[in-house]
């Protein structure tokens, strides 16, 4: 089986005196959801406009699926491919049933099919009314609805839940869990760290067009060795009682007299709960926070601004 469904080899990518993407280099493995971060123009939808064949690489190769995106078999290779864009614009005065039926034309996929879709993405009753009158979360399910055309093996979703609602938004990790668990991979760019974490396999954090850091989230944090938070909040009759911890290198202040916080060396967290159990009875609540994406994001980017 490939294990590669797309390779990026030394891409650099230069608008005139811009360059958008330089001496990238980064594959893409079956199966996976990969969360494309980086700052506003970092180079996150170039990085998509090349795996989708709508740029030629200044310098360096793109191959996806085997093929050159931008190629002579582009068309093709363009069908295995489904693309959500960064603004999903539709005619107002079509019905849901008639673009999607129209772009299923464009790509070769049957009527009943594209209509099978809108159920998919839950627009079957609103399929015969006007894109017009859809709301921004009903736009965009009909662009996923439009990317999933033809059943591809690789989902481009460019920041797929801006502008949707906490409701909309879950319901668009929902279906990326869904086509993680059939087998196709997924490349989101997005700012919604905090969100996608918990969706993403793997990550590649762009940075002023470079690719700071690449690999799964458990790869990253062990890399960065980043420090747990712990926030605990004492019985209000033992608020003076609790003892100092300061074994391992753990950090605690007093934001309040009923709160510890704690900052946990990578690695000590299993002898900080073995010290916290045996201080239990104080012991009202306890908030455990691991190094998130953001918090790796923002030491990534901290890092290498001290190296430049
Ligand atoms: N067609 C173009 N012509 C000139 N410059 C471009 C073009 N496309 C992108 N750029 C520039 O390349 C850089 C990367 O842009 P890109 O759209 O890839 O960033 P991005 O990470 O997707 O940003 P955002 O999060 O704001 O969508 C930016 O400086 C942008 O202005």
């Amino acid at each position: 089986m490939n294990q590669t469904i797309a390779r990026f080899d030394d891409v650099t990518m230069r608008f005139a005196q811009i360059s958008a993407l330089q001496n990238v280099s980064a594959t893409l493995a079956p199966g996976k959801v990969v969360a494309l971060v980086g700052h506003n123009g970092a180079g996150k939808t170039t990085f998509l406009k090349l795996l989708l064949g709508l740029l030629r690489p200044t310098s360096g190769s793109v191959a996806v699926l085997g093929a050159d995106p931008a190629g002579r078999n582009a068309s093709i290779l363009r069908r295995r491919i489904g693309f959500l864009p960064e603004t999903v614009t539709f005619h107002g005065a079509m019905t849901g049933r008639e673009l999607i039926c129209f772009f299923a034309g464009l790509k070769g996929v049957a009527a009943a099919a594209a209509v099978e879709l809108l159920s998919q993405v839950n627009l079957e009753d609103a399929g015969s009314r006007r894109v017009g009158t859809y709301s921004k979360g009903m736009r965009q399910r009909l662009g996923m609805a439009q990317a999933l055309l033809g059943d591809p093996e690789l989902l481009l979703l460019d920041e797929p839940t801006s502008g949707l609602d906490p409701h909309s938004r879950h319901r668009m990790y929902e279906t990326i869990d869904a086509l993680r668990a059939q087998g196709k991979t997924v490349v989101a760019s997005t700012h919604a760290l905090a969100e996608i974490e918990s969706h993403a396999d793997e990550v590649i954090l762009i940075h002023g067009g470079r690719v700071l850091a690449a690999g799964t989230l458990t790869e990253l944090r062990g890399a960065a060795a980043l420090p747990t938070m712990a926030k605990v909040r004492l019985r209000h009759d033992a608020a003076h009682s609790m003892p100092c911890i300061d074994a391992n290198g753990i950090e605690m202040s007093r934001p309040a007299p009923d709160r510890l916080d704690f900052r946990i060396p990578a690695g000590h967290l299993p002898s900080f709960l073995d010290i916290l159990a045996t201080s239990r009875s104080w012991i009202e609540d306890i908030e455990i926070e691991p190094p998130t994406l953001d918090r790796l994001y923002q030491h990534l980017l901290a890092q290498a601004e001290e190296d430049q």
